[in-house]
């Protein structure tokens, strides 16, 4: 059975590429005036001018009318750390009384602070709250996710936080890739025997999460006071011989070397990128690896933005991201990324979008299914309440300008 969807004012993000799109390609994101859309199941089946849609057969189980609404592909958020227990207000004023991230790091606080809570936490009880998060993301047009593990910081607890991302795929029929990030931090009682805790990461946690297939890929937060390049390395590397892909937190708080250590690794894709030089920046234009930006983060904490322009004037392949966290961006919601991303970090609307978009499937290596408007593609949908040009979604920053999401077809 099919749903024909009409008058669609603009069709947005139509392309049938499959590499990560970077310097003029990323500013570019093809469209359609005037447009109709089928889907079959839950595939886009067809799409053209709604002047020649009288030469589309067949019978539509439901139709829906646009009327001039705009219609582009569902956000994919390739970063979050959507699964974590609680929250953390408490350090958000600290902030505002003028206390640093690092500080409230260094006392305990910070990661540690919800790695106490969630192994306080139970699995159901964890699911729950990530469900009722995962419900507000999709109906904020969020249709592919990426969660990552990292509250654990011992082996029950990082097994449990992927246990909830695997049910939280299997409730929702969404595409959810599954990342291992046990080298989050160091927990306490390694603080004094880091050594200690990598063994433990490589010797116990890995052999058992790829005996349960429970994640996709492994990350390491590469930072001073977290974890050096060489134990990155190290990290990824265990990784890899258990079939886990790297993916980064780098060169956040500061040029940790993070960003050369992912590409010596093959990571997918370094993210943050707040504290970049030139070294890095040319290193990451010259690699196949994803620069993933996220702006909400380094808007959070106070922090400048990432310096997106001269990442994608240099030619890096960038995506957005909104790295969902209790700590440095208790906000999943994408529209509000892409705003920021024009607004602090001076990306044009086209390019905030393709990078919220097909880049961002690219980050999850899933470019063949979702991230675009193409025939054969997940029709995961955002139609939008009639605006007056793309740029408009951007500008009317915090106005939510969703009218429906349809997700692997179906309404929400
Ligand atoms: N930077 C490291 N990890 C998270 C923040 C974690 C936290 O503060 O809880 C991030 O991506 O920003
Ligand atoms: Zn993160």
């Amino acid at each position: 059975m099919n749903l024909l969807l009409t008058n669609i004012g603009r069709l947005a993000g139509i392309r049938d590429a499959r590499a990560p799109l970077r310097g003029a390609a990323l500013a570019e994101l093809p469209a359609l005036e005037d447009a109709y859309l089928i889907i079959e199941d839950d595939r886009i089946a067809a799409f053209g001018p709604m002047s020649s849609l009288a030469q589309q057969p067949g019978a539509f189980r439901a139709h829906i009318d646009c009327c001039g609404g705009t219609v582009l592909p569902a956000w994919v958020d390739s970063h979050t750390h959507l699964v974590f227990a609680g929250s953390r207000e408490a350090e958000f004023v600290d902030k505002i009384r003028g206390v640093s991230y690092a500080e409230i790091a260094a006392r305990g606080g910070g990661i540690l602070n919800s790695a106490r809570l969630l192994n306080e936490t139970s699995e159901d009880e964890l699911f729950r709250q990530g469900w009722t998060r995962l419900q507000e993301l999709r109906r904020l047009g969020t249709g592919t996710i990426e969660i990552k593990s990292g509250y654990g910081l011992t082996v029950e607890g990082e097994l449990r936080m992927l246990r909830v991302a695997r049910r939280l795929r299997e409730k929702s029929g969404m595409p959810v890739r599954s990342t291992f990030l046990g080298a989050h931090s160091f927990p306490a009682e390694y603080r004094d025997d880091r050594e200690g805790y990598i063994r433990l990461i490589i010797e116990e946690m890995l052999p058992r999460i790829a005996a349960e297939g429970l994640a996709d890929y492994i990350d390491v937060f590469c930072e001073e006071n977290f974890f050096t390049p060489e134990q990155t390395i190290r990290i990824c590397t265990a990784g890899r011989a258990h079939g886990l892909k790297p993916r980064l937190h780098a060169n956040q708080l500061a040029v940790s070397g993070g960003v050369q250590a992912g590409i010596g690794v093959g990571a997918v894709s370094v993210d943050h990128l707040e504290s970049m030089d030139d070294a890095a920046i040319t290193a990451l234009a010259g690699s196949d690896t994803m620069g993933t930006l996220l702006p909400t983060a380094a808007f959070f904490l106070r922090m400048p933005f990432q310096p997106a322009r001269a990442l994608a004037d240099a030619g890096c392949a960038l995506a957005l991201a909104s790295d969902f966290n209790p700590g440095s961006s208790p906000s999943g919601n994408m529209n509000l990324v892409v705003s920021m991303a024009c607004i602090g970090m001076k990306l044009l609307p086209e390019e905030a979008i393709n990078a919220a978009t097909f880049n961002g499937a690219c980050a999850l290596e899933w470019q063949e299914q979702c991230g675009s408007i193409a025939v054969g593609k997940r029709a995961d949908l955002i139609l939008t309440r009639p605006i007056p040009s793309l740029a408009y979604l951007p500008y009317a920053f915090g106005s939510n300008l969703i009218e429906k999401v349809l997700l692997g077809g179906e309404p929400l």
